[in-house]
């Protein structure tokens, strides 16, 4: 019998909620030594550490044997330079998990005001995201706050969370706090939630808990050649931007591509805002993240695309903390991308010829 993790899917909705609410309301107030520079040069702030603490908090409570593959450590709060930072971390998630209970939710969940923590255990569930993942089993993937650089200049980001069980992404949620609730009014209303489960299809639900609003259901419309464009990284870093060009190029595309951060670009896609999201290595030896993409690609199938490395080849979320060997990622619907993966063929040829 297939399962649909009904259960898992409301605990992760709700987490990513107050996750996304966090970050939301952290970003007004984020000052200097609130934000660090990681080993691999790249920024996390309070935001980060304080987010995957509150959903760690609630997983761990509704499925106390789950385990998480989380970006995030405490390593930089259990030192004394660090003591600032915890301070500000501990009251932001006390904050977060002793608000009170709303539509759905339940203190069994750790929530409320009878829940608040103590910095070591505050540091200690952080730290229950150090899972290495793996080929069997099931556990989480958290990304808590995916696109900083995108959160630091007030652009997209996405709380984004996934459920992978013996290797295959069976739910992700993700949340977007600064994403337009309409693609038709960009200037509108912000934030909203994208919801995935394998087999039960692809929704935009509200942010915000309050607002009735229904489900919308997603599925990536057909685009011709003066609709079609890509969905691209901002930072240059992250992926090979003039390759995308190349490939724009060989698909005859004349609409400018969207760049934006985070996996933002596989909801856009999802919901027809852009229509091939296109991620080529920069050939740094980076190895892409699986918590960077599981539910970005749920996403997207669900929403009767398809998701695979630049070869055609499926990703492999069973690999452990990573992707593996780099070999980019393709998502488009379904025609589209049979015609991208030959594209990128022929670009990536020109290069070595
Ligand atoms: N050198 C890198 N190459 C590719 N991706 C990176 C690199 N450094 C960080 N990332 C991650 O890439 C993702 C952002 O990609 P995009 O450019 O598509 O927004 C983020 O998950 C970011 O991590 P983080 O979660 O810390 O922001
Ligand atoms: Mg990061
Ligand atoms: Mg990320
Ligand atoms: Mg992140």
């Amino acid at each position: 019998m297939s399962t649909t993790y009904e259960a898992e899917k409301q605990v992760a909705i709700a987490a990513v909620r107050r996750a996304s609410a966090l970050t939301a309301s952290v970003f007004n107030k984020l000052v200097k030594n609130e934000t660090l520079t990681k080993d691999d040069k790249s920024p996390v702030t309070v935001g980060d550490f304080s987010a995957q603490a509150v959903v760690n908090t609630m997983l761990l409570r509704a499925f106390p044997e789950d385990n998480i593959v989380g970006e995030e450590d405490a390593a930089d709060m259990r030192v004394e330079s660090g003591k600032l930072l915890r301070n500000r971390i501990v009251e932001l998630v006390n904050e977060t998990i002793t608000a009170p209970l709303q539509a759905g939710e339940t203190e069994a969940w750790g929530l409320g005001p009878d829940y608040a923590q103590t910095p070591e255990q505050i540091m200690d569930i952080i730290d229950r995201g150090n899972y290495n993942g793996g080929s069997t089993g099931r556990f989480w993937t958290l990304d808590p706050i995916d696109g900083t650089k995108g959160f630091l200049r007030g652009e997209q980001y996405a709380v984004c969370l996934a459920l992978i069980v013996d290797s295959q992404v069976q739910l992700g949620v993700m949340g977007c706090p600064n994403l337009p609730v309409s693609v038709s009014n960009p200037s509108g209303p912000r934030g909203c939630i994208f919801v995935a489960s394998r087999g039960q299809g692809a929704w935009q639900i509200p942010l915000d808990a309050s607002d009735s609003s229904a489900p919308i259901p997603l599925t990536i419309p057909t685009f011709t050649k003066d609709t079609l464009n890509l969905l691209e990284s901002v930072e240059k870093a992250h992926a090979k931007l003039s390759f995308n060009d190349r490939v724009a190029e060989l698909l005859g595309i004349t609409k400018a591509p969207t760049r934006m951060d985070s996996q933002a670009k596989y909801c856009s896609l999802a919901r027809g805002d852009g229509g091939v999201y296109l991620r080529m290595p920069v050939g740094s030896g980076y190895k892409e993240k699986i918590w960077d993409h599981a539910p970005g690609a749920v996403l997207v199938e669900e929403a009767g695309g398809v998701i695979t490395d630049s070869r055609g080849e499926p990703l492999n979320f069973g690999l452990g903390r990573t992707l593996g060997e780099n070999f980019g990622v393709i998502a488009a619907g379904k025609n589209v991308h049979a015609h991208v993966l030959e594209a990128v063929k022929k670009a990536k040829e020109e290069e070595t010829s």
